[in-house]
């Protein structure tokens, strides 16, 4: 399963607690959306949305829950991560950092437990190169540069952080999927020029007020005076 996701693009369809898209046949309509474009895969989070869209989209897919605002919030225990396979997720992301996790158990061992009672793969969110290391060790299917600016281990580049796409696609034997802040084409090409196996984008491609945001503020002209004052 794994295979048919080499060198494709995983579209990840979120909308946040608020937003008029966050609803579960909004999502599954832009995942399906997706599909007719050619996406090889479909990440998503939230059991509704999973479960939908499981029933509507026919390709390999990634399930995750975003849970509290602890430093630990994507999929953080493994309770979380069994309800996501089990809601229909191939592959489950899980926090795939070395930070404690709430429900102490270590990320070996929620690994093995979720490969034991589900048979879904694992993808580890890393923050970092020692992160991707330590989940490879672990016992992930998959790291993801998901979490590289949002752990303090590195800095939030304006784009793709392509420095750790690079170090890590050389140094792990895992699959590595590039994700975070991939906003064009031209990146999630170069993503794959550095060795990662997929490339996931989400807000450039499923997140409409973000992406409206980036032409307003483009558009915005400061007023300047045409006679002096
Ligand atoms: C850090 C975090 O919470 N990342 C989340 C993980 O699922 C999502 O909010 C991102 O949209 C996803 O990683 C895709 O990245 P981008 O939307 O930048 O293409």
């Amino acid at each position: 399963m794994i295979d048919s996701l080499r060198g494709g693009l995983i579209v990840s369809c979120q909308a946040y607690p608020g937003e008029p898209l966050r609803d579960p046949r909004a999502m599954s309509l832009i995942a399906m959306s997706a599909a007719a474009g050619g996406a090889a895969g479909i990440r998503a989070q939230g059991i509704e949305d999973i479960t939908l869209i499981r029933q509507l989209v026919a390709l390999p897919l990634i399930g995750l829950l975003k849970v509290g605002d602890g430093d630990v919030f994507i999929t953080p225990t493994l309770a979380h991560a069994i309800a996501v396979a089990e809601a229909g997720a191939d592959i489950v992301a899980i926090d795939g950092t070395r930070r404690d996790r709430p429900d102490g158990l270590t990320l070996a061992e929620t690994i093995r437990a979720i490969h034991e009672t589900t048979g879904a793969l694992v993808m580890a969110d890393a923050g970092s190169l020692e992160d991707g290391l330590s989940a490879q060790d672990a016992g992930a299917d998959i790291v993801g540069t998901t979490l590289s600016g949002y752990t303090g281990a590195r800095p939030r580049t304006i784009g793709p952080d392509l420095e750790l796409i690079s170090e890590m696609a050389a140094a792990l034997s895992v699959p590595v999927f590039a994700e975070g802040r991939i906003r064009t084409p031209a990146q999630a090409s170069e993503a794959l020029d550095r060795g990662a196996y997929a490339v996931v984008v989400g807000t450039a491609i499923t997140h409409p007020t973000s992406i409206t945001s980036w032409y307003v503020d483009a558009l915005r002209r400061e007023l300047v005076p045409t006679e002096p004052a």
